[in-house]
């Protein structure tokens, strides 16, 4: 049946429509619908009728993050009509020849986003801010056709030419319309099972020497599989929040696409949320933003000076079916969009991590954006994709990756044996916590996650664990180090059982008298082995600042022990009856002995009575 998208071609006034194309599928979905405006993604109408919503950036305000506001409204599509074809009939209807763009341009040139980026990893990764971070640019056009004619025309192009896109696909409603081929979903929830799929590093194809062996390398490249796993972390601190179960990896595997080849993992879990709800709680992913996600926010304010509009959204499409709603929701990238004036926008981004090469991003985002500006016709074809290498060797480096992750993310994650304790998780910016939570609920301790700004000034908790963050843990200014510096002196001087991990760990150890200054090189997602009190323990770390002491020397003040490189002087840990502190996250994905060792030092820290109370007079006087 062709009859709708038939329709849609010859009327001159097309009324609202999408059409997908779903990876793998023989057929595609043409929609067409009536158009609603929303405010909030909780007002997104789910009844009977199938909705497919533009959820624009701006949105993670709803979870309290910056973003420059454009007022861009998440735009709902709500269907009255649909039909399906075959992808082949479909491609014989849409417009032969793409509507070509004109007059095309850089909001950002490449010189300045280079600069862009350096400042990035100097100003931002540099002070603690993150890890990694997404800036974005935008290739800019005009075109006087006709929206519905464009977005049909862009995407036949795309179907013939672009391969691996995880949703191909061209909408158009009122003073808004877009055509793209996302190779990435961000979240789907189908039947309760809650997915994501992070998407990172990025193999350009057909440069010189850029041959196989060049695949191999990047396949094996210590960067490359730090990046992936920087994103997995994010998204597991996702899935955490939204799956009881937690979330297992699956993977890695290659997204091949016509100009790039992206390595990527699966992960997999339950939850009863609405899909609304699971929406809200993983906007947006880290590979369009960066990590700490609510931190990257910031930092993109501060470095893009113009609003996203959807980059980095979701294209979220609600099915309805018996006892719930379904959700699948790609991200926006890889697409252009069109505005009732004709202007024509394709934006794009790279991930910047501490060892980007500034060239090297500029020409990511150009390799990026190819495929579609291929589609507009603003550049020739491409000449081939990329060859298929010898299958056992890509798999071999493949899941040799694995090796070097923990063992936890990749099993069912049931709970042990209850211990009768109770732990607050004080969230201090990164939410590392909400995986922290669930190794202790996991290890048998019954922990809630408790924000820096709300946590009371004595918890009744048996447990208390102070939570990684952003920053400079030095800065007596910013009120989340204040008030976590607060914090831990007042557990420490109730003498009650307490963890603290990273930012934390740092305030700990200021408070201990321990000198802290910046690494001289940031540790931004970097997996060490380094000695925990005897254990050689292989551990995630994602820090820029660390603390200073001698390995097994007590602290000046507090008197706790120290688990310190012998050659540095970095402090790896500390521990005193009823206290510990780790600079590294056991948490993490990339620390296989992190959760051993999480138990370990809740064992330790259970068990012990704290001493400090006399002492913390001093620590907080001096402090
Ligand atoms: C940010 C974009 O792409 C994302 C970033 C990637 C990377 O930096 O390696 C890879 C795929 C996407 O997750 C974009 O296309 O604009
Ligand atoms: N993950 C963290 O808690 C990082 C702590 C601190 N912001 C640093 O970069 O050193």
């Amino acid at each position: 049946m062709t009859r709708l998208l038939s329709s849609l071609l010859a009327s001159t006034e097309a009324p609202p429509f999408a059409v997908i194309h779903r990876e793998h599928d023989s057929t595609l979905d043409v929609l067409v619908g009536a158009v609603v405006d929303v405010d909030r993604l909780a007002d997104i109408p789910l009844g009977d009728a199938e909705v497919l919503a533009l959820v624009p950036f701006r949105q993670v305000r709803e979870r309290g993050f910056a973003a420059h506001d454009d007022g861009a409204p998440i735009r709902c599509l709500v269907v009255q009509e649909r039909e399906s074809v075959a992808v082949d009939d479909a491609v014989r209807l849409l417009p032969r020849h793409p509507v070509v763009v004109d007059d095309f341009g850089v909001d950002v040139r490449d010189d300045e986003y280079a600069a862009t980026v350096r400042r990035v990893i100097d100003d931002e990764i540099g002070r603690g801010e993150g890890a990694n971070f997404v800036i974005r640019r935008e290739f800019t056009g005009s075109t006087d056709a006709a929206p519905a004619t464009a977005v049909l025309g862009w995407l036949r192009a795309l179907l013939e030419h672009e391969s691996g896109a995880y949703w191909t696909f061209a909408l158009c409603t009122p003073g808004l319309a877009a055509a793209g081929a996302t190779p990435e979903r961000h979240v789907s929830s189908i039947d309760g099972v809650v997915s994501m799929n992070p998407i990172s590093g990025t193999f350009r194809h057909g440069e010189a020497g850029r041959d196989d062996d060049a695949f191999l390398a990047f396949l094996d490249d210590v960067k490359e599989r730090e990046e992936l796993v920087m994103v997995v972390d994010e998204e597991l601190k996702m899935m955490s929040a939204v799956c009881p179960d937690g979330g297992r990896i699956r993977g890695p595997f290659l997204k091949r696409m016509s100009r790039l080849t992206h390595t990527e993992y699966l992960l997999e879990g339950r939850s009863d949320l609405d899909p609304r709800e699971v929406l809200r709680r993983t906007m947006f992913a880290p590979t369009v933003t960066g990590s700490p996600m609510g931190n990257a926010c910031a930092v993109i304010a501060r470095h893009e000076t113009t609003p996203r509009g959807y980059y980095a959204g979701v294209l979220a499409r609600f099915t309805p079916r018996a006892g719930g709603v379904d959700l699948d929701a790609p991200i926006l990238i890889r697409t252009a969009y069109l505005d009732g004036a004709g202007r024509v926008r394709v934006p794009v981004g790279a991930t910047l991590v501490r060892h980007s090469d500034p060239a090297g991003e500029v020409a990511e985002t150009r390799a990026k954006a190819a495929g579609v500006l291929t589609a507009l016709g603003a550049l020739p074809r491409s000449a081939g994709s990329h060859r298929d290498l010898d299958a056992v060797r890509v798999d071999t480096l493949l899941d040799a990756r694995n090796d070097h992750l923990a063992a936890f993310w990749r099993a069912p994650q049931a709970a042990r044996a209850p211990r009768r304790a109770r732990a607050m998780v004080i969230d201090a910016g990164d939410d590392f916590t909400t995986m922290l939570a669930h190794q202790l609920r996991h290890l048998g301790v019954d922990a809630e996650v408790v924000p820096w700004h709300a946590a009371p000034d004595e918890a009744s908790e048996e447990l208390v664990v102070f939570g990684p963050g952003p920053g400079d843990p030095r800065d007596p200014a910013d009120p989340r180090v204040a008030r976590l510096r607060e914090l831990i002196a007042t557990r420490l001087a109730a003498g009650r059982p307490m963890l603290a991990v990273c930012l934390s760990h740092q305030v700990l150890a200021d408070l201990a008298g321990l000198p802290i200054a910046p690494l001289p090189v940031p540790r931004q997602g970097v997996q060490l082995e380094v000695d925990i009190f005897g254990a050689r323990s292989a551990i995630g770390f994602y820090n820029t600042f660390a603390a200073f002491g001698r390995p097994g020397s007590e602290t000046p003040r507090l008197g706790l022990e120290v688990a310190a490189d012998a050659t540095t002087g970095v402090v790896h840990a500390m521990r005193g009856s009823g206290v510990a502190s780790v600079q590294g996250h056991l948490e993490s994905v990339t620390s296989p002995d992190g959760l051993a060792t999480l138990e370990r030092l809740l064992n330790d820290v259970l068990a012990g009575e704290s001493r400090f109370p006399a002492m913390i007079g001093t620590a907080c006087a001096d402090g």
